[in-house]
């Protein structure tokens, strides 16, 4: 994966883009740059326009406002040959039931120009197992690997996957990551959609958290974290006995003050920096459980 996205040539560049629906902003003014090879994870709550910013991305949608760029053209404009070059995971994918799972990857292979084997790819994403099991007795999880398989089996430069793992257990949701990483070290791009924290932690070099139709927070986990954790909260037993605490800037300040009043150690005493997910909550105004 590439991190190094301040100097690579941009797969996805996208600036004041802006969608409504009737009365509903869906998008209101997004900026993102997308480097090649790098996976871009856009996390946010239902409704924030993650959905509609792909869309837009895969050229399924129109937009009101904005340059959309996708390895160099627009995808509102292009045709064919953009199309080619750019994998798309479709919600439900509308694969012939009663095809086989290898029937159904080598007839989509023969939509492209330079499709992959269709047998490495179905190997790829587990399905070897299921070769010549027919579509509709797949599982709900299988067949979304089969939605994988037929967006990828085009040999794409730019994935662009929809809430990918919706729906799958947790042993599939780690063997898609590890999908995703693979295709991602043969230098696909790829830009995901998701609900879980965990999974864009996982899998992205840099994430945008969208809420509203806006960007509130854009960068690698790391990144994100460091910039909106500067506050620490520092906790101690008091001397009044009760349970006391701080948010500072400066927590080893505080703790030398402590430390100074409690003429040494100080009881129960802890400090914690605010994690990712208390991070997401606080941009996406959701209330941190904690
Ligand atoms: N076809 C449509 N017609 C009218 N409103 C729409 C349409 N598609 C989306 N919207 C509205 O636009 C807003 C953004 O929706 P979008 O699906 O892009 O969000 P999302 O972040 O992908 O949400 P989710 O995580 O729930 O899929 C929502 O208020 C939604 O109700």
């Amino acid at each position: 994966m590439d991190a190094t996205t301040g100097d690579t040539e941009a797969a996805v560049e996208v600036r004041g883009l802006r969608k409504r629906y009737g009365d509903v902003t869906a998008v209101d003014g997004i900026d993102l740059r997308v480097g090649r090879g790098e996976v871009f994870g856009l996390l946010g709550p239902n409704g924030a326009g993650k959905s509609t910013t792909v869309e837009i991305l895969q050229g399924h949608r129109t937009r009101d406002a904005g340059d959309v760029r996708v390895l160099g053209s627009d995808p509102g404009s292009a045709g064919r040959e953009l199309r080619a070059r750019i994998g798309i995971v479709w919600q439900d994918e509308s694969a012939p039931a009663e095809l086989t799972v290898d029937e159904t990857v080598r007839h989509f292979a023969r939509y492209y120009p330079s499709p992959r084997d269709p047998g490495e790819v179905i190997g790829l994403v587990g399905l070897g197992e299921k070769s010549g099991a027919r579509v509709k007795s797949l599982s709900g999880g299988q067949r979304r690997r089969l939605d994988v398989a037929l967006g990828i089996v085009g040999g794409p430069e730019v994935l662009l996957l929809d809430e990918p793992t919706t729906g799958f257990d947790p042993a599939a949701r780690r063997q898609f990551w590890e999908l995703v990483a693979a295709l991602a070290d043969e230098g696909t791009t790829i830009v995901l959609t998701t609900h879980y924290l965990e999974e864009a932690e996982a899998l992205a070099d840099r994430l945008a958290v969208i809420t509203a139709g806006r960007v509130a927070a854009e960068g690698s986990p790391a990144e994100l974290r460091r910039l909106h954790s500067s506050l620490a909260t520092v906790e101690w037993t008091g001397h009044d006995g009760r349970a006391h605490s701080e948010r500072t800037g400066t927590p080893t300040r505080t703790v030398a003050e402590l430390s100074a009043s409690f003429d040494g150690e100080i009881p129960g005493l802890r400090i914690s920096r605010p994690t990712l997910e208390d991070i997401y909550l606080g941009l996406t105004g959701q209330e941190s459980a904690r």
